[in-house]
């Protein structure tokens, strides 16, 4: 069912095991000893927070929050709203965010001004992917799963109107599909 709707798969469930295990050695050789809470921004960094905490050899806590810039659009609309915020405190806590993407870098530049309000010990951020050529604020994540090109990319949390989050793979869609979607 989703194949009518792929133009080229980017990376494959194989490629984001392996990064994603990467990722997760390396946060826990640079959290040891410290308070580390995961911040999952939802909805898009749900499978890969739960796919990295995993791969964490850490006691950790995990907190979400809830923002929205891009709606049904696949253009950024700038203003970021909080949709859910986070359960409890951030005081003195090691921050992560856990993003599936950065793209403009407008939803995380306003949640890191907003977090570090809270002040936690420390903020950091790990994305899977990240648009650097997009960015129109100056962001450069702690950790990074892959950079990619100016594509619009689904899949692994990633959607496209809602859609294929659940997709075990990132692709990239068929224009032609994009287009059919959103005038219909
Ligand atoms: O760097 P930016 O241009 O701000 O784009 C990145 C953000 O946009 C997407 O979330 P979205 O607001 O679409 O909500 P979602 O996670 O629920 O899909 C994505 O998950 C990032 O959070
Ligand atoms: O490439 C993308 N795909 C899905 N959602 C997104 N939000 C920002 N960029 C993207
Ligand atoms: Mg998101």
């Amino acid at each position: 069912m989703v194949e009518g709707a792929i133009d080229r798969v980017l990376f494959s469930e194989k490629d984001i095991a392996e990064k994603v295990e990467e990722l997760g050695k390396q946060i826990t050789k640079d959290y040891k000893g410290k308070d580390l809470l995961l911040v999952c921004v939802l909805k898009g960094g749900i499978l890969f927070m739960s796919d990295l905490s995993k791969k964490i050899d850490l006691p950790l806590k995990m907190d979400f929050i809830a923002v929205s810039s891009y709606g049904d659009s696949t253009v950024s609309s700038g203003v970021v709203k909080i949709l859910k915020d986070l359960d409890t405190s951030i005081e003195g806590k090691d921050v992560l965010i856990v993003e599936d993407i950065i793209d403009s870098g407008l939803t995380l530049k306003y949640l890191l001004g907003n977090l570090k309000t809270r002040k936690p010990a420390s903020l950091k951020v790990c994305t899977l992917l990240d648009k650097p050529k997009r960015r129109t604020v100056d962001l450069t994540p702690e950790y990074c799963g892959f950079s990619i090109e100016n594509h619009f990319v689904v899949g692994y949390g990633l959607d496209f109107m809602q859609m294929f989050r659940n997709v075990p793979y990132v692709f990239i869609p068929k224009q032609e599909y994009v287009d059919k979607m959103q005038s219909s």
